[in-house]
C-alpha cells in the first residue's frame, strides 16, 4: 500500500463513527448550498417580476370573436355584462336567444343554432346561459372564435344553488324547511334523476359543459378525464370566480384587450341575509362529494388557471389584478356616487337596474344611479350595473332596429323549451 493510503487508513481508525457521520453531513450540506446558489440565481427567470409585454410587436390587434359559455351561479352574468358592453362599444353582433327561448338559449335543452335569433346572427359574440353542444356552436360562432368559460368552488356554487333555485327546482321543494343540511345528508331522498331542473340539484357544472351530470368519478374516473380533455380541447381559458380579478387579467391578455375593457359592477349577488356566511366544513365535504364530478372539473382547472398564471408571471398579474380594483373603485364612484352601495331590488328606482328576484326569500342586489343623472357618462353607467334580463333585451330590441327587423310578434319554436325562469323583477310583477 503506498505510504499516502497507509496515513489514510490510520487516521480513519483514529476516528470515531461520530466524527465520519458528521463530515459526511458537512459535504452534503455544502453541496446543497452550491446547488441552491444556482436554482437561486434562477429565481427571477423561472418566476418573473415584471410583466412580460402584452402587445407582441406588431401590436395584437383586439380579438372580436368570443363565445362565453356563461355556467350557473358562477360569476357569469357580470362576465355576460363584461362582454355586451364590449360588444357594443366596438359595434359588435352578440348571438341572443329567440324569445320563444327567453333570455336563455332554451336551457336546459342542448344549445341548438336554431335558438339564435335571426337578428343576431351572424354574430361575433355569445354570452347567454346554454347546454355547451361543441358542433352547434361551431355551426353558429366564425372560424376563429375564443371559447372561454368559467367554473366556481362547488361547495359555495351548490350553496347558492339551492337559495337561488329553491322554489324552481323540485329536489330542493321536497326538503324540509329549506335546509340545505338536510338535503346533503341525504341527497338520494329528494333527488329524482332527469325531473324537472334536475340538473341545478346535482353536477351542474358537468351538465352546462354538456356533460353527464349523473356519472360518478368513483365509479367512472375515466368519465372525468375525457371531460376535462374536451374542455381543454375548445376552451382557450377557464376563469375561476374565486380569483375573479386574475381570471380577467388572463382574459384581457388572452384577446388582447385594454384593461379598461374587463371593468365591471358586480352583478346578480345575494344580500348577505339571504346567503349563509360561512359554509361549515362538514357541509361543504358533502357539498363536495355530492356533486364530485363538478369537484373533479374544479381541482383541475383550479390547478391548470394556477399554472396559467405562473406562465404569465405571477407578480404581473397580481398587479394587473390591483390596477384592475382601483380602475373599478373609481368607475364605480364616478357612477354610484361617492361611497357606491349594493341594494335590494326594492330600493332601486331606475326600473331598467332592478335585477330579478328568484323568490320572496333571497334577495338578488344591484345598483342605483344618483338621482338627476343624464347624458353619455350615464349610459354607460347604466349599462354597467343593468341586469341579464334587461340587457339582453335591450340588446335584442337594438340588434333588430340595426338590421331593419320590424317588430312583428315572433314566429314560436315547433318544441318550445319548459317555461322560462325567470321573469320581471319582484318589483315590477303585476304590473
Ligand atoms: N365579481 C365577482 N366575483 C365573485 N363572485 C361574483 C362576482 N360577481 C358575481 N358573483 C357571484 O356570482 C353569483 C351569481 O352568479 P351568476 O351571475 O353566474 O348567476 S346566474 O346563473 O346567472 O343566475 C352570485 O353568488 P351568490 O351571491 O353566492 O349567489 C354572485 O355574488
Amino acid at each position: 500500500m503506498p505510504p499516502i493510503l497507509q496515513h489514510v487508513q490510520q487516521a480513519t481508525k483514529m476516528m470515531s463513527r461520530r466524527k465520519i457521520l458528521l463530515l459526511v453531513l458537512g459535504c452534503s450540506t455544502v453541496s446543497l448550498l452550491i446547488h441552491q446558489g444556482a436554482q437561486l440565481s434562477w429565481y427571477p427567470k423561472l418566476f418573473p417580476l415584471s410583466c412580460p409585454p402584452l402587445r407582441d410587436s406588431p401590436p395584437r390587434p383586439k380579438h372580436m370573436t368570443v363565445a362565453f359559455l356563461k355556467t350557473h351561479k358562477t360569476a357569469g352574468t357580470t362576465v355576460q355584462n363584461i362582454l355586451f358592453r364590449f360588444a357594443e362599444r366596438h359595434n359588435l353582433t352578440v348571438a341572443l336567444p329567440h324569445p320563444s327561448c327567453e333570455h336563455q338559449f332554451c336551457y336546459p335543452r342542448n344549445f341548438s343554432a336554431h335558438f339564435v335569433h335571426p337578428a343576431t346572427r351572424p354574430p361575433h359574440m355569445l354570452a347567454s346561459h346554454l347546454r355547451f353542444d361543441r358542433a352547434e356552436l361551431e355551426r353558429l360562432m366564425p372560424p376563429g372564435t375564443v371559447y372561454v368559460t368559467i367554473l366556481r368552488e362547488p361547495a359555495a356554487m351548490f350553496e347558492s344553488l339551492f337559495s337561488y333555485y329553491n322554489q324552481y327546482c323540485p329536489a330542493f321543494r321536497r326538503v324540509p324547511n329549506a335546509s340545505l343540511e338536510a338535503f346533503l345528508r341525504a341527497p338520494e331522498a329528494y333527488y329524482r334523476a332527469g325531473e324537472h331542473f334536475a340538473m341545478f340539484a346535482h353536477n351542474t357544472l358537468a351538465y352546462d359543459l354538456g356533460g353527464d351530470n349523473e356519472r360518478s368519478p368513483r365509479d367512472d374516473a375515466a368519465y372525468l378525464a375525457g371531460l376535462i380533455r374536451q374542455v381543454e380541447e375548445v376552451f382557450s381559458l377557464v376563469m375561476i370566480a374565486e380569483y375573479f380579478d386574475e381570471s380577467l387579467v388572463l382574459l384581457r391578455r388572452l384577446l388582447a384587450w385594454d384593461l379598461d375593457d374587463v371593468l365591471y359592477a358586480k352583478l346578480n349577488a345575494r344580500a348577505a341575509s339571504s346567503r349563509l356566511a360561512a359554509i361549515p366544513a362538514a357541509l361543504a365535504r358533502a357539498a363536495r362529494a355530492w356533486n364530485a364530478l363538478d369537484a373533479g372539473l374544479y381541482d383541475h382547472f383550479n390547478a391548470t388557471f394556477w399554472r396559467r398564471v405562473a406562465s404569465a408571471g405571477r407578480a404581473c398579474v397580481e398587479r394587473e389584478a390591483r390596477e384592475l380594483r382601483e380602475a373599478r373603485e373609481r368607475l364605480l364612484r364616478r357612477c354610484f356616487g361617492e361611497e357606491p352601495v349594493l341594494r335590494p331590488a326594492a330600493q332601486i328606482r331606475t326600473k331598467q337596474l332592478q335585477p330579478w328576484q328568484p323568490s320572496r326569500k333571497v334577495d338578488i342586489m344591484g345598483y342605483d344611479l344618483p338621482s338627476g343623472g343624464a347624458g353619455p357618462a350615464t349610459e354607460a353607467c347604466l349599462k354597467l350595473a343593468m341586469p341579464e334580463v334587461q340587457y339582453s333585451s335591450y340588446l335584442l330590441r337594438k340588434q333588430k332596429r340595426r338590421g331593419g327587423v320590424r317588430a312583428r310578434p315572433e314566429p314560436v319554436l315547433d318544441n318550445p323549451p319548459p317555461r322560462p325562469i325567470r321573469a320581471l323583477p319582484r318589483g315590477l310583477q303585476g304590473h
